[in-house]
């Protein structure tokens, strides 16, 4: 089902502009997918429908693109859990502060992920240690788990 996200902040468009020029997800970039995150109950949660280009065989989304936006999904989804663990706002009042790169990912692919649908990526914490953060995430289409994904997100120094 679509999210109404009508009054909530994609978690992406809170990172400051000099910080915002990922091809996944930066809002600054003009020419990326411009992925969008949002914490819902504390889970996050993506939407995303790939254009036809990135086909792997016809009628089905290539991996490589899968595993791209599960990887902007999950360092959102990092960020955005930390700052639920210290209280830090997400509702734009602020830009957040924290900035967590991929140091690992892992992708699981289950079923051919079907074109033309719109996609569902969530993602629940794992846990947080230290400057680790872990992420469990789904890929599904119209229903069906498409692939899995586990994150090990890094918390940046300031
Ligand atoms: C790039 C800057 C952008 C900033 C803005 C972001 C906005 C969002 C953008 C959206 C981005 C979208 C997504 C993208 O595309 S992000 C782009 C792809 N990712 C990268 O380019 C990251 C490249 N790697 C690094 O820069 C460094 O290696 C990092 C920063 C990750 C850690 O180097 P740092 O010197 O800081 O820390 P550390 O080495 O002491 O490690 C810390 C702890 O982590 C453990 N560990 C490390 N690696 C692994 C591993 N593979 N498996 C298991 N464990 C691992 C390590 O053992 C240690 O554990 P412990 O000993 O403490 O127990």
């Amino acid at each position: 089902m679509k999210l109404n996200t009508k009054n909530l902040k994609a978690i992406q468009d809170l990172y400051p502009d000099e910080l915002a020029h990922c091809y996944g997800c930066g809002k600054m970039n003009p020419n990326g997918f411009h992925l969008k995150s949002y914490m819902v109950d504390n889970e996050t949660i993506a939407h995303f429908t790939p254009e036809p280009k990135y086909t792997a065989l016809p009628g089905s989304v290539y991996g490589g693109l899968l595993a791209s936006i599960l990887d902007c999904h999950g360092t959102g989804s990092a960020a955005a859990f930390v700052c639920e663990n210290e209280n830090i706002p997400l509702d734009g009042s602020i830009n957040i502060p924290i900035r967590c790169v991929t140091a690992s990912l892992k992708v699981d692919f289950k079923a051919p992920t079907q074109m033309g649908v719109a996609l569902e990526l969530k993602g629940k914490l794992r846990s947080i240690e230290g400057r680790k953060i872990w992420v469990d995430m789904t890929l599904s289409a119209n229903g069906t788990i498409c692939a899995s994904g586990e994150i090990l997100a890094i918390r940046l120094k300031d």
